[in-house]
């Protein structure tokens, strides 16, 4: 396996006046992933895209594509392409002719742009629209064709800035399978600015989660979601119960409240005040294993939500915890718990995690 990344980012920042954009990141993306960047408004995503691509200079550090120094190197120059959220077609060009775009200023023998533009447009569904104006195109077909527009000259790397942001939910959800099935397809490696948890969470090979200019983490979808690496990820990343206590002997006592069991966690000396987190969805409310620790609170509320249900318990005074359960066919509509009543609930105690 060839084991230089596709994009390798040394120790990069972007210093704008007396701020930092980005802050000494250090970040290798393999070949042929879908790779996202991931974080709120404002962390550096996009900037650290601009300085891939080559539109924005790192103010120190160095860019490396397949194993070749950039940094100083323009946009041209780089063997990368972005798709923008604002798609930029030219509406007096046909489909096709916006795809080959391109290629004809690079002097690409006609035969082979129909060619290619053919195979572009049949990859992204367009094949029966060539002829068609991009003002005649939904939302979702406009941005199929800035997608065939930057694939057909088969860039290294490809950059997508929140393409999807303009779609309304139903055709984003559509068109994140369909964009990570491309991706798989031309086996070009993806790297995807987004602030959207579940899109990175379905798309991604790997992601990078990112706040104010630093990486927080960095891993599969998998690692990200269930083994976060601090506070920021864990309530970043979905929902939390986040807590504060005082770990002691395997357990976090909350302040006023119970002993949390919690997962192992070595390195952590008695006494140190934590932040514990556990997901709505490790909470068990019924058939309780054994080793798993068995608590009880006050339901405040039942949030009905079409295939699941969401409880909020009362644990201690002014400790709230959501709990999440799913209306399977199996699960029985009248045992729903209501307001008010004492339950017991549990979870496994490597699902209740120390966070940094
Ligand atoms: N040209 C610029 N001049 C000054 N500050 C800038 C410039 N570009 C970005 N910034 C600042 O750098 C920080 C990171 O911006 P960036 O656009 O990279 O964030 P982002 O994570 O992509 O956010 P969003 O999701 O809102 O696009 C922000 O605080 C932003 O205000």
């Amino acid at each position: 396996m060839d084991a230089t990344p596709a994009v390798r980012l040394d120790g990069v920042s972007k210093q704008f006046a007396d701020s930092y954009a980005v802050h000494r990141l250090d970040l290798d993306i393999e070949a042929g992933q879908f790779f996202s960047l991931l974080g709120p408004s404002g962390c550096g995503k996009t900037t650290t895209l601009r300085m891939i691509g080559g539109f924005s200079d790192p103010t120190e550090g160095s860019v490396q594509l397949a194993g070749e120094d950039v940094t100083a190197l323009p946009p041209n120059r780089r063997n990368v392409n972005t798709v923008f959220q604002s798609y930029a077609l030219f509406d007096h060009l046909s489909i096709a002719d916006n795809v080959a775009f391109g290629l004809k200023r690079n002097g690409v023998a006609k035969a082979e742009i129909r060619q290619r533009v053919g195979e572009m447009l049949e990859l992204v569904q367009l094949s029966g629209l060539a002829d068609r104006g991009p003002r005649t195109l939904s939302g979702g077909q406009r941005q199929r064709v800035a997608l065939a527009r930057a694939l057909v000259n088969r860039p290294a790397v490809l950059l997508l800035d929140e393409p999807l942001a303009a779609l309304d939910l139903k055709l984003r959800r559509q068109m994140q399978v369909e964009l990570k099935q491309i991706q798989r397809e031309v086996g070009i490696t993806f790297v995807f600015v987004t602030h959207d948890q579940d899109e990175a969470l379905t798309m991604s090979d790997r992601i990078a989660v990112m706040s104010e200019g630093r990486i927080e983490q960095c891993g599969t979808p998998e690692d990200v979601y269930e083994h976060p690496a601090s506070r920021f990820v864990a309530s970043f990343m979905g929902t939390s119960n986040l807590m504060s206590g005082t770990y002691r002997g395997g357990a976090v006592a909350l302040e006023g409240g119970p002993a949390l069991p919690v997962g192992a966690r070595t390195g952590i000396a008695d006494g140190t005040s934590v932040s514990v987190s556990v997901r709505p969805e490790k909470i068990w409310l019924s058939d309780f294993e054994p080793g798993m620790s068995v608590l009880s609170g006050v339901i405040r509320e039942t949030v009905y939500s079409g295939p699941t249900t969401t409880y909020l318990i009362e644990l201690a005074p002014g400790v709230t915890l959501s709990v999440l359960e799913q209306n399977t066919a199996r699960a029985r509509m009248e045992d729903r718990w209501s307001g008010g009543e004492t339950v017991e609930f549990g979870w496994r105690p490597e699902h209740c995690l120390v966070l940094a």
